[in-house]
């Protein structure tokens, strides 16, 4: 279980990105975070492992409250927050493989993961999660020479390599075709499923988050406009949190693609 108790972030800028926060997350939940640009979605994501350190307030991840902990109590407690990014944060010239397994170097000693030594588990587990993605075969290709699709597979297995308790996950489809998104979304959905995991997903598609998730939270101007169902996102509620902004062009736009869904984005 997630909890966040008054989360507070005023930027040095004097910017009020989150204002008192309060939100909870049962275990197995992916819960979908949405509001228009500057509505304080990524600074909330992450404040949760404290990429962004909160300016006030508390985030319990079961009986630990994360905003309390030393640096080095820190790095264990990230272990269990898997995070998955927009531009998938690979290193370009480390093989698929290298790239998944660096999702242990929370775990496995410095020594060990700079002279690349994995102990032979987790390379057993890479390949297995590497299958369940549909990328086994590209396991020794560089990662550069990916598509974006196969990227954020790559990026998916990073982050489910650590075990994690809880996925963060920061706009995991801005850079992809509206076909290869939807894909993307699935996947993620249905490893949280198989996984029991939790998830924030930031998504600025609204229509995928109706397709995918089965709780919204609409943020507008650092505040919680709306928390419900995608059945209760209605046109008058997408107004109140995008104020006057064009948001049904999105959701036309998905309607509109054909259902063929490969499997190889
Ligand atoms: N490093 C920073 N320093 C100062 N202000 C910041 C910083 N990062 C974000 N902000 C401000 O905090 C507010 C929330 O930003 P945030 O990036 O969390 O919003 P968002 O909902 O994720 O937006 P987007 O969808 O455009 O990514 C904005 O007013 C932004 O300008």
């Amino acid at each position: 279980m997630l909890r966040l108790k008054k989360l507070l972030k005023t930027y040095k800028t004097g910017d009020q990105a989150l204002k008192s926060i309060d939100l909870e997350i049962p275990d197995g939940q992916v819960l979908a975070l949405i509001g228009p640009s500057g509505a304080g979605k990524s600074t909330m994501i992450r404040c949760i492992n404290r990429l962004v350190e909160p300016t006030s307030g508390e985030v319990w991840l079961d009986d630990t409250d994360l905003t309390k902990l030393s640096s080095g109590e820190l790095r264990q407690a990230r272990r269990q927050m898997g995070m998955i990014f927009q531009e998938y944060a690979l290193v370009e010239r480390l093989t698929v493989m290298e790239n998944v397994l660096s999702g242990r170097l929370g775990y496995v000693g410095f020594w060990r993961s700079f002279l690349r030594k994995y102990p032979q588990k987790d390379v057993d587990e890479a390949y297995r999660l590497l299958d369940r993605v549909g990328l086994l075969a590209m396991a020794d290709k560089r990662a550069d020479e990916l598509s974006g699709g196969q990227r954020q597979r790559v990026g998916i297995c990073r982050a489910l390599i650590q075990d994690p308790k809880l996925l963060l996950v920061d706009e995991p489809t801005a850079s992809l075709d509206p076909k290869t998104s939807r894909q993307i979304m699935r996947l993620i959905c249905e490893l949280c499923a198989e996984r029991g995991l939790a998830a924030i997903i930031n998504i600025h598609d609204v229509a995928l988050a109706q397709m995918f998730v089965s709780r919204v939270v609409g943020l507008r101007f650092g505040a919680i406009e709306f928390d419900g169902t995608p059945q209760e996102l209605t046109p008058d509620v997408l107004t109140t949190i995008y104020g006057e902004e064009d948001w049904e062009a999105t959701i036309e736009k998905v309607e509109d693609e054909d259902e063929d869904e490969g499997a190889a984005a």
